[in-house]
């Protein structure tokens, strides 16, 4: 049962077909032997019906022949006409040949005794007749004898009567279980056939209901099972559409391995590669944005991005936004260079723009724009502001350092965004501050207002 359960779908479908089928093919045995049996029965009935219909028919005529012989006789003893007594011999052996048929019949039915007859009444219809027989014979040696000398007189016929009458009783007994054997062959028959009417409308209904019962479960599994699918479907779908990844799939629920559930979870298995495969082009995309804004040694924006950048801060700028500039760059760095080899001079801008981020909010950008120079954006903040953290920024690099490299510092130059600015402008602007500090002295800040600018 449980490898039912367990089986494919085809499996699971066609073992219930099966079931179906079977059942119909056991109705259509059951149908065809009760058929058979009931056409042997009707025929046994026609076997034992009619040739006892015949015979009774015949009975009841002999019967009436009797009485008429019997009134003759009375009538012949108060001086009548004798009646001939090879008449009443011929009824005689038309009885006794009666009697021999039916007995006859009767006994063939008893011997297939095929149907349920009653075997009661069959036996009590023999036994009369055996007790007809001889008081049959009986009575025609009586007859014989009074008839001998052609006239019967009154004591005789009153001994005779009442033989005569104990005869016609038999006969009448006879008939009426004759007559009650076929009644109640013909109700059992028709019952019996009623009784299969009813039990083959059952079965066929029974088959009926396994037939809408398997069409309903197989319309059902498949409704449902393909809805589930089309859900998955839809949800890649708009995951695709979206770019976002997959929801999270719950593990695959250990399920039937049949044609459906493999295709579930070959879809399931897709989706979450799929779901994988956009969160790694996600990471990727995030990469490759680093790699093209982000400079490789120090993790500061790139010249690339500074361009960008700078072209939005203008464009803001220009509808009324604030924003100053700080450009910056190593005094003798050469000096590091030469001295201490560029691996240190590599450390030591790594360095540079690690302290420096440190001193900066979440909004300013720094950028390295090549060499050891780098540049500063910083949103909202008036010139004033962006020399004030300049000098910080100055002060924060002077400090002694702990790592063993050599000391450093910075030359810084400041200007801010002015209505109208294009980028050269700006920029040269704070260049100058920055050459001027450099010729200053170096280790200083200069703003682009002190250098005349
Ligand atoms: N280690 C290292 N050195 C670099 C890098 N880029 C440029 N340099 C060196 O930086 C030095 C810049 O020297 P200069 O332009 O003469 O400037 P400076 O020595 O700092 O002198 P001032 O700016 O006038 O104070 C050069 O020796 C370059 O080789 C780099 O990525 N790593």
């Amino acid at each position: 049962m449980l490898n039912w359960f367990q089986g494919s779908l085809t499996r699971k479908i066609g073992s219930l077909s099966v079931v179906l089928l079977s059942f119909l093919f056991l109705v259509i045995l059951y149908s065809v032997i009760t058929l058979q049996r009931i056409d042997g029965e009707l025929r046994e009935l026609d076997e034992l019906d009619v040739p006892l219909s015949e015979s009774m028919a015949e009975l009841e005529v002999l019967q009436l022949k009797q009485h008429l012989f019997l009134e003759q006789l009375a009538l012949a003893c108060r001086g009548g006409p004798t009646p001939s007594l090879t008449e009443f011999r011929q009824h005689k052996a038309q009885l006794n040949a009666l009697l021999g048929q039916v007995e006859k019949t009767l006994t063939a039915a008893l011997r297939q005794h095929r149907m349920r007859l009653d075997l009661q009444a069959h036996q009590a219809a023999l036994a009369s007749i055996e007790r007809l027989l001889p008081l049959s014979e009986a009575l025609e040696q009586t007859l014989t004898l009074h008839l001998q000398d052609q006239q019967m007189t009154a004591a005789e016929w009153q001994a005779f009567e009442p033989r005569a009458q104990e005869l016609d009783a038999g006969l009448e007994r006879l008939l009426a279980q004759l007559d009650s054997l076929t009644l109640s062959v013909s109700r059992y028959s028709e019952q019996h056939e009623r009784q299969f009417m009813f039990v083959n409308a059952g079965l066929g209904l029974a088959g009926l209901f396994i037939g809408i019962y398997l069409t309903v479960y197989i319309i059902e599994v498949f409704r449902r099972r393909i809805g589930r699918i089309q859900g998955q479907i839809d949800s890649l779908h708009h995951s695709l559409a979206s770019g976002e990844p997959l929801p999270v799939m719950t593990p695959p629920v250990r399920r039937a391995p049949d044609e459906l559930a493999e295709l579930e979870q070959d879809l399931r298995q897709m989706m979450q590669q799929l779901s994988q495969e956009i969160c790694n082009r996600q990471q990727v995309e995030l990469s490759l944005l680093e790699l093209a804004t982000r400079d490789k040694l120090t993790g500061a924006f790139n010249r690339h991005k500074w361009d960008e950048q700078l072209k939005v801060e203008l464009a803001l700028g220009a509808r009324g936004g604030q924003f100053s500039l700080i450009l910056l760059d190593v005094d003798h760095f050469k000096q590091i260079n030469d001295r201490h080899g560029h691996d240190v001079g590599d450390k030591v801008l790594q360095q540079l723009v690690t302290r420096l981020q440190q001193r900066l909010r979440a909004s300013d950008m720094l950028f390295r724009l090549g060499g050891e120079e780098f540049a500063i954006l910083l949103r909202q903040q008036s010139l004033a502001a962006a020399g004030q953290l300049a000098e910080s920024l100055r002060q924060q690099v002077e400090l002694p350092d702990e790592a063993g490299l050599p000391a450093y510092q910075i030359s810084l130059g400041v200007s801010d965004y002015r209505l109208g600015d294009n980028q050269e402008g700006l920029f040269r602007r704070a260049d100058q501050a920055l050459y001027l500090a450099k010729q200053q002295g170096r280790n200083r800040v200069v703003l682009s207002s002190a250098a005349g600018q």
